[in-house]
């Protein structure tokens, strides 16, 4: 590793150059992001890539999103991906560039776009944006303090069961984690993510069937991804049979298993049963905790800065003086007339990013290809952070780490396009989050909504805190009173 090693040019503290375990540790410990925000900090601006492992080389600076995502070339996913953690194969663990080009292309589609979201989605999250306001209402003034990023982690799980699904599970109605959906999910994480970076961990002992059959989900647990998995098993075999039956189908409200249907594989096949499982399980995982966790975040931000929650509240109390708001607010609402909180949004996830994980890509070009200025040898895997990448003082200037919306809305407009250009949070490229703007449908309507008619009374500030590559805000506990 330190001499003859592809990779061994490259500057690297000692422990990582010689082995994979301090990584694996800091990511079990929750402490990645921080460390390579820090490991970056102790090179000078000049270096711009970093080996982390003996095989893996890191990014910190925005300029090397584009080279490393946007190219199809290295659009080939990197051993970071290879724990099965999510279970069956599907679009996010597929590894090849062209097996992932033909499923995105059959998975995808307009149904993920922002104008069909508006139109045949937004008004289901608006009946969960009013029961999740309800529910709070109903709270006496002197309620118990309760986990707030808890709650919101449950909105956003409602919203994906009933996209999914066609139904919520019940996460506002109960007042709980359902089926420990999210709990079990961040609990296993950080072992995965240990598995992801350990080189010998991953290949010697996660391969065992022995081991995988212990460890990993089953379909007939009563809770967690075993439980989910069961669920979509069993909404696929339904839908199936009301197909053949001549029930569902066109004209009915079609949710995100229906597309499932609809896909075709590159040979225009349809998927199989496993195949439409296995996204439909992706889906909750994907889009469930990691939105909850952004929308925590921006709240708790938000809080934590006086000045922006005021500022962003007299924004929405003029926008109601002029009576431009819906009751819940609409998307677009959002997006024309509250560019202020918009820019809260932008900047809480920026600052804490939902999914600080290492996005791995190997590069297959022969004789390797330039990224950032430097050379990078064929078969070398390649990542960047979102943590990091957004903290970048060449993008963002001195005041990279401090929350400031103001950056969003003032100064250079250049720059502003390079800020958006440069957004890493949701990934770019062939493989960014396909369920994007969902999310951000979900901010831009539960968190002004909420702002709009709550005061939060904080009891505790709580804190970001990455779990195996998703974050969530521990310890962020509220009182809630309506406002008049
Ligand atoms: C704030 C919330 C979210 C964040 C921060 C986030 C982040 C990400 C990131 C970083 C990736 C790329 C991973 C990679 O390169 O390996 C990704 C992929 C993905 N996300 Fe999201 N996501 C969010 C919400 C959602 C939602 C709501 C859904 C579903 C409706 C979703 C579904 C997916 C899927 C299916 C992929 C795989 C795409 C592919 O490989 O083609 N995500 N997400």
């Amino acid at each position: 590793n330190f001499f003859f090693h592809p990779l061994s040019s490259f500057p690297a503290p000692f422990y990582t150059r010689l082995t994979s375990l301090p990584l694996a540790a800091l990511s079990l410990l929750g402490r990645e992001p921080e460390f390579l925000h820090n490991l970056t900090k102790k090179y000078p601006p000049s270096t711009r890539a970093i080996l982390i492992t003996p095989t893996l080389l890191f990014f910190p600076h925005a300029s090397s999103l584009k080279p490393i995502y946007w190219s199809p070339t290295h659009n080939h996913k990197g051993s970071l991906y290879g724990t099965g953690a999510l279970g069956p194969t599907s679009l996010f663990s597929t590894i090849p560039a062209e097996d992932h080009k033909s499923l995105r292309k059959s998975l995808g589609g307009t149904h993920w776009s922002v104008s069909y979201l508006k139109t045949f989605q937004e008004p289901r999250i608006d009946n969960l944006v009013t029961f999740f306001v309800n529910q709070l209402s109903l709270l006496p003034p002197d309620h118990e303090p309760f986990q707030m990023g808890e709650k919101l982690a449950q909105f956003a799980a409602d919203v994906m069961t009933l996209l999914v699904f066609g139904k919520p599970w019940g996460f506002i109605a109960h007042d709980r984690d359902e089926r420990r959906l999210l709990s079990a999910f961040r609990e296993s994480l950080p072992m995965f993510a240990f598995a992801a970076r350990c080189n010998s961990f991953r290949e010697l002992i996660l391969s065992s069937p022995w081991i995988r059959g212990l460890i990993m989900p089953k379909v007939d647990d009563k809770t967690g991804s075993g439980y989910l998995a069961s669920q979509a098993k069993l909404a696929v075999a339904q839908r199936e049979q009301e197909r053949e039956q001549g029930i569902g189908g066109e004209g009915k409200m079609r949710d995100y298993l229906d597309y499932t249907f609809d896909a075709r594989d590159g040979n225009g096949e349809p998927l199989t049963r496993a195949q439409k499982e296995a996204h439909a399980t992706l889906l909750i995982q994907a889009g469930a905790d990691t939105t909850g966790s952004g929308l925590g975040a921006v709240l708790r931000l938000m809080l934590e800065h006086g000045e922006c929650m005021k500022k962003a509240r007299r924004e929405i109390e003029v926008a109601d003086e002029k009576g431009l708001l819906s009751t819940p607010v609409l998307y677009e609402e959002t997006k024309q007339h509250l560019p202020y909180f918009v820019a809260c949004i932008k900047e809480g996830l920026r600052v804490n990013p939902p999914a600080p994980n290492l996005f791995g890509r190997i590069i297959l070009e022969k004789g390797g290809t330039v990224i950032d200025g430097v050379h990078v040898p064929q078969g070398a895997e390649v990542c960047s952070n979102p943590y990091v990448v957004g903290r970048d003082p060449e993008l963002y200037g001195p005041d990279a780490e401090a929350f400031e919306p103001e950056r969003w809305l003032n100064g250079n407009e250049k720059r502003r396009a390079e800020m958006e250009a440069a957004n890493f949070v949701f990934s770019m490229g062939p493989r960014v989050c396909l369920g994007k703007e969902i999310a951000m449908m979900e901010m831009y309507k539960v968190l002004p909504e909420i702002v709009r008619r709550f005061d939060f009374e904080v009891v505790s500030a709580g804190k970001y805190v990455d779990r195996g590559g998703v974050a969530c805000n521990k310890d962020f506990m509220v009182r809630v009173r309506r406002r008049a």
